[in-house]
């Protein structure tokens, strides 16, 4: 297997614009869903991913490995770092574009090991838009924003309607979505998304 990538994104895109309402540069993003795996205060075994709005159309993520998190000893596990960057790439999408999406396809270079204790600090964002398909890739530094690149990412995230997480998912989960997110915007200053449940 060749380490040569092939072209990203795969095929012609537009610009992906952040939304006009996107939260600003600095604004500290908090949980999306508090049960959440990569994010959530509720998810006990959970990452605990802290996000950032940076400069552009790029979210700044942080993830501290923890015992919690090996695969070999002393070192993350592969499976854990694809989560970390599923949430990093997808709090891009979601905040940024400000549209409900899911993960199509997701693809890693883990480069170096990632040892426990260690924090990533990961730069996420948005490539492109065609339809309703989202282009987002993301690089994984080394326990500082300008460390060596451990693990980078590429993603492909396709926007639904809110009614994919109610058919197939738990109705009474997605008002709990649907709270916190208004809490969150709530606590920015910030006005509800076009689209409702
Ligand atoms: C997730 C929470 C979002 C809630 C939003 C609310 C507030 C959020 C605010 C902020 C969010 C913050 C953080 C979010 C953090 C983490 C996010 C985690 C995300 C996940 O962890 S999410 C779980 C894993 N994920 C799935 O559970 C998806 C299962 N899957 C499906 O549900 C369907 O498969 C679906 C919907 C993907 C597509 O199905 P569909 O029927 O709607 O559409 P279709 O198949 O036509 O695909 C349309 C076009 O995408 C192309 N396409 C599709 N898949 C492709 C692939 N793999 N490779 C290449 N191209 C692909 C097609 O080729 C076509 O392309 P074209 O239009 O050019 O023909």
């Amino acid at each position: 297997m060749s380490r040569v990538s092939q072209p990203w994104p795969p095929v012609p895109v537009e610009p992906a614009v952040p939304h006009p309402k996107a939260p600003s540069p600095g604004t500290e993003l908090g949980v999306h869903f508090a049960e959440c795996f990569g994010c959530g205060d509720e998810a006990d075994a959970g990452l605990h991913l802290r996000s950032t709005v940076g400069e552009g159309q790029v979210v700044h993520s942080r993830f501290t490995v923890t015992a919690a998190h090996q695969g070999a000893p002393g070192l993350a596990h592969g499976g854990l770092l694809a989560c970390a960057f599923d949430e990093a790439l997808g709090s891009a999408v979601g905040n940024l574009m400000r549209r409900p999406a899911v993960t199509g396809k997701l693809e890693t270079d883990f480069r170096r090991p990632v040892p426990v204790g260690s924090t990533l600090f990961i730069e996420a964002r948005l490539d492109g838009i065609a339809g309703r398909k989202i282009y987002v890739s993301a690089d994984g530094h080394l326990d500082a924003e300008d460390g060596p690149v451990a693990v980078s990412a590429r993603a492909l995230f396709v926007v639904v309607g809110f009614e994919h997480f109610s058919t197939h998912g738990d109705p009474q989960a997605l008002e709990k979505l649907a709270e916190q997110h208004k809490k969150n915007l709530q606590q920015r200053g910030e006005r509800d998304w076009e689209i409702n449940p």
